[in-house]
């Protein structure tokens, strides 16, 4: 039921001044229902209503918005609250309202009848609103500015609170240039007191911000950043059978409780979400790839319980302040930049002050990937600047505190308090850490750690990082890492981004290759597709099954997709050496394996999630992902053994291969035509080209008939080796066109993949693939 607002006492200019203690509890326990003001909120309330400046450092669900809140209900006048996301705004509103507290927002999100509403209440004698909410874009604007002089000039704006303030600084991890814009505030407004308000912690942030928003003499408060209701754990993904199960498992052994899965790729988030949802678990993907329609329903539903578990990428971290309070695990699947951007996200935990948890998983590969991705993205960021140097290292310091919060033994509690300059004793933690709670176990499980550490710095550090040019780029895409720092990026909630229209048309112009404007439009199907299918207008009652059912022409369709995305792929890296069609058909099967039960449209995504990976990809990953692809394929299609024949071929092929390479060093002859070649692999004629890429199921016939002695029959082994050979062809065609540095000798290469089956090490080969191997591939394809 609504409340009737409290009549606020006629105060002139310091009249306010005048509540006390008692006042401003009242307004807390009639309004908000609490019995007492938490950390420095009382000191922050009368600092506002004395009119001073305050700069207020609480810890993340720490009740900072209450600063401004009751200063709204205590004080005539308007309180300016500059946030940086609609739907944090949306969520403070709907709630304010709820309790009779008269607030508004202005975005290009409402409806024109609304904004109209708005504004005529401004321009009336004595406007009702007491909270108006506004993005900092919006402040920037020349009509809106003129509008706020007005209200100055009439004497209604009481205060000005900026929200999440370290937006504003580009040393914190959220900076948004828009934030800047701000600066301007105090000369349009002077004499208005401004309340900055954030729960990053860094010195340098603070100066900043204080600095940017020229705020006079502020009252700096400070809280304590230890939120002692979270309990802090790492699990180490190195040391699991498969993290997904691990997850999963966590997430039941819980309850299915709300909670947020924070990863680092949208793929991730895609892939993960539909392995939860297989599991029981209510869970939805929030990523930037989403329309904002789409993005604003999967936020509506786990603010209403809907769902449960959002698996999301910083995207979603960037919604820091929406009020969800009883997120009992926050997890993230892949390690923070930085401790600061974990202490935010984590700090969604627990807001209603009960027990919770922050689990961090933290894999080798993906610190190596955090590391490249923070040397490139701050090059990328800063090309033309001599600081860049600089702020790489700037970043990967800020990264080795996450790092030596998961590698390094000691309570986690005083690891992220002591990052933020916090001193404290190990004690206050009380066992509320994994490493004070079960401190052998962590130490065992750093030293095996330590051993993986080892090994894999050996195998597959120079092998598994080493990535074409396109990486940077791409990676950014898919992880999503820039969009806090660069609007251009579709923001999450931007208030300049009012529409998907806009989303897909940036996105496609954004598009660096016409093949990706061509793929944006398929994700963008497949996006609505998706979108329907969440909001319930997809599978219709009548006949969810059949639209349900993943149909032979849509596997087809999927199958061609494939096939084009390696064509394009090959064209982006030069040379890839796979049986393409065979690769195709193999990444279909594992899609279809994975959602036949669960539909078409979970297909459907990821299919495109796959299609993205092939147009980001590197060489490496996709060897690595398919180069044993045929041996799959037959498995998974439940045929008979191929191996013995695929092997052969392969060795033959190998043979060949290393042959050529010797020549090419030794003698610059012509390389051997396929007949020269067939005739010494004691073959008799030359088959046709367009055989190549003939499908498995063709191999058992095809070697009935080579038993039965025909001459003119052609064998799969033979299939593969005029593949082969015209393969070859391909990349030596390549070179010759194209002045790349030499082609790493794939003698070379081939040698050294086959010496490293032949030790069972991480790369998986085509023989003897038994039920492990192919869970290792599983585990592999997943981290990418
Ligand atoms: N004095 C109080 N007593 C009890 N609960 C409170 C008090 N003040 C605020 N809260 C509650 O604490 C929760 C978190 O408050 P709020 O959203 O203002 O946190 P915040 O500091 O802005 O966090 P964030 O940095 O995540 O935005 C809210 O549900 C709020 O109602
Ligand atoms: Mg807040």
């Amino acid at each position: 039921m609504k409340k009737s607002m409290l009549p606020v006492r006629e105060v002139n200019g310091s009249g306010c001044q005048n509540l006390g203690k008692e006042d401003l509890l009242r307004l807390l326990r009639h309004y908000f229902g609490y019995s007492g003001f938490r950390g420095k909120q009382l000191e922050a309330i009368n600092a506002v209503l004395s009119g001073r400046d305050c700069f207020c450092l609480m810890p993340t669900g720490g009740g900072k918005s209450m600063c401004y809140q009751i200063p709204a209900v205590a004080k005539p006048g308007i309180v300016l609250v500059i946030s940086p996301l609609i739907a944090l705004m949306e969520n403070q509103v709907q709630i304010l309202r709820k309790k009779g507290i008269p607030a508004e927002f202005l975005s290009s999100t409402l409806a024109v009848n609304d904004r109209q509403k708005i504004h005529e209440d401004l321009n009336s004698g004595k406007p009702s609103v007491r909270l108006l909410y506004v993005t900092p874009e919006l402040v920037a604007t020349v009509g809106f500015t003129a509008k706020l002089k007005k209200l100055y000039d009439r004497g209604l704006l009481s205060l000005v609170a900026v929200d999440e303030a370290h937006c504003i600084s580009s040393w914190g991890h959220d900076f948004r240039p828009s934030y800047r814009k701000l600066s301007s505030l105090r000369s349009h407004l002077p004499g208005v007191p401004i309340l900055a308000l954030t729960a990053t912690a860094v010195p340098k942030v603070q100066k900043d911000v204080i600095e940017s928003l020229c705020l006079q003499q502020p009252l700096i408060l400070r809280a304590s950043f230890n939120r002692p209701n979270i309990f802090y754990k790492v699990r180490y993904k190195d040391l699991l059978d498969d993290p997904y199960t691990d997850l999963s498992n966590l997430l039941k052994s819980n309850g299915n409780v709300c909670s947020i899965v924070y990863c680092l790729e949208r793929s991730t988030c895609d892939d993960l979400s539909a392995h939860l949802s297989k599991n029981g678990i209510s869970s939805a993907v929030y990523h930037a790839g989403l329309s904002s329609k789409l993005r604003s329903s999967v936020l509506a539903d786990w603010l209403s319980s809907k769902t449960q578990v959002v698996v999301a990428t910083v995207a979603f971290g960037y919604s820091s302040g929406i009020d969800r309070k009883d997120v009992r695990i926050v997890c993230h699947f892949n390690i923070p930049k930085s401790m600061e951007a974990f202490y935010q996200e984590s700090g969604r935990a627990g807001r209603d002050q009960l027990p919770s948890s922050s689990v961090l998983y933290y894999g080798l590969d993906d610190r190596k990937r955090m590391e490249f991705i923070l040397r490139n993205a701050t090059g990328k960021k800063m090309e033309a600047s001599s600081h860049s140097n600089g702020l790489i290292q700037k970043s990967l310091t800020a990264f080795n505190q996450m790092v030596e919060y998961c590698e390094g033994s000691g309570c986690r509690r005083k690891k992220i308090l002591e990052s933020f300059g916090e001193q404290i004793p190990a004690s206050l933690c009380e066992k509320s850490c994994d490493s004070c709670k079960h401190p052998n176990l962590v130490l065992q499980h750093l030293e095996e750690l330590q051993s993986k550490s080892y090994s894999y710095k050996k195998d597959k550090i120079s092998s598994t990082f080493i990535k074409s040019s396109t990486f940077a780029a791409s990676e950014g895409e898919n992880t999503e890492f820039w969009n806090r720092e660069d609007e251009d990026v579709l923001l999450d909630e931007d208030i300049s981004d009012p529409d998907d229209e806009a989303d897909i048309a940036s996105t496609t112009i954004k598009s660096r290759m016409p093949t990706d404007a061509a793929l944006n439009k398929k994700f963008e199907i497949l996006q609505r597709a998706e979108e329907a299918y969440y909001k319930g207008k997809g599978p219709s009652k009548k006949d969810n099954s059949d639209k349900r059912i993943i149909s032979e022409t849509l596997r087809k369709e999927s199958k061609n997709r494939f096939f084009n995305a390696l064509n394009q792929a090959k064209e982006r890296l030069g040379i890839l050496l796979l049986d393409f069609e065979a690769s195709a058909a193999f990444l279909e099967m594992e899609c279809f394996k994975k959602y036949e039960k669960t539909g078409k449209t979970f297909y459907n995504s990821q299919v495109a999630a796959t299609l993205r990976w092939l147009t980001h990809s590197s060489i490496e990953q996709i060897h690595d992902r398919l180069s044993d692809r045929s041996a799959l394929t037959s498995s998974c299609c439940g045929q008979d053994d191929v191996s013995g024949i695929e092997d052969k071929s392969e060795e033959n092929f190998h043979g060949f291969v290393e042959e050529t390479n010797s020549r090419e060093k030794t003698d610059l002859s012509p390389i051997p035509s396929f007949s020269e070649f067939a005739s010494k692999m004691g073959k008799e004629h030359c088959p046709d080209s367009s055989i190549v890429g003939t499908s498995v199921s063709a191999t058992h016939s095809s070697k009935n008939l080579a038993n039965d002695g025909v001459p003119m029959v052609v064998t799969d082994e033979e299939k593969n080796q005029v593949k082969n050979y015209h393969e070859l062809l391909d990349m030596k065609k390549h070179r010759e066109k194209i002045d790349l540095p030499p082609i790493p000798s794939f003698s070379e290469f081939a040698s050294k993949k086959h010496k490293e089956h032949r030790s069972g090490s991480s790369i998986v080969r085509t023989s003897g693939r038994g039920k492990h191997s192919s869970k290792s591939a599983e585990k592999r394809i997943r981290l990418q």
